[in-house]
């Protein structure tokens, strides 16, 4: 799975390189969490605004591009889903490294998959690059005769370990899909906006390496907790 992974990474690039589509920003955000909370769903709504009942399990890593303008700028993003599945984690590791921003799903139905966030910010913390931007969603919001994730428990612990924001998601009925990408990036843009990311003449991506200084503004409008 590494290698279809890499050669489609690779024609991305060739893809991206065309003068047909300059873009002014790169970023790579991964998508992690427990298996089952709705990942792949989530970025398939992002990327072709549908939502389609999936029906396996991601295997290791895959990918996903789409481009926006915002503020006048493109954008381009690459989002990273990885499997939440346990025997897959040494595979889906080596991909934090290169992550501009790191979004952490858990299922606001099952409270498991909240209480295994702290493990997942933990991973960003020890595999990523030391300037990625965390955030949290809770998915599968339609759900909510089924919560067991109380929205402030998620702000709590958003707080606690500095994360950017807590978003409720649905991929099913669409709610805050679009909102939590446009909110990462925006975050992205602040923090970089002296320092683009550039593609490097080798063919590979860098990450810029410059310290940022955390915003909390933006925590603060997402999570009223
Ligand atoms: N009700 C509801 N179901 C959802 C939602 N998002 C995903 N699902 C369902 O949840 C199940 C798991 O979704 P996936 O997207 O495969 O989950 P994943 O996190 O990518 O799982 P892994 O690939 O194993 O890591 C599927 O049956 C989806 O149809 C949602 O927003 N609401």
């Amino acid at each position: 799975m590494k290698d279809s992974w890499e050669s489609r990474s690779l024609k991305m690039h060739f893809w991206s390189s065309g003068s047909e589509d300059p873009f002014d920003y790169l970023f790579k955000i991964i998508l992690i969490g427990d298996s089952n909370v709705g990942k792949t769903c989530v970025v398939h709504r992002f990327k072709s605004r549908l939502f389609t009942e999936k029906q396996q399990n991601t295997i290791g890593v895959d990918f996903t591009v789409r481009s926006l303008d915002i503020e006048g700028k493109k954008i381009k993003i690459q989002v990273w889903d990885t499997a939440g599945q346990e025997r897959f984690r040494t595979i889906t590791q080596s991909y934090y490294r290169s992550a501009h921003g790191a979004i952490i799903a858990y299922d606001i139905s099952r409270r498991q998959t909240f209480e295994s966030v702290p493990q997942w910010i933990h991973e960003v913390e020890k595999y990523g690059a030391a300037n990625v931007v965390m955030m949290l969603i809770g998915n599968k919001a339609d759900l909510l005769e089924n919560r067991q994730v109380l929205f402030e428990d998620a702000c709590t612990l958003a707080e606690k370990h500095g994360l950017l924001a807590v978003l409720e998601t649905s991929a099913k009925d669409a709610q805050n899909v679009e909102e939590v990408f446009l909110l990462m990036v925006k975050e992205l843009m602040v923090r970089n906006s002296m320092h683009l990311y550039r593609e490097s003449p080798s063919g590979s991506l860098q990450l810029d390496s410059h310290p940022v200084i955390a915003d909390k503004t933006l925590q603060k409008q997402h999570c009223p907790c």
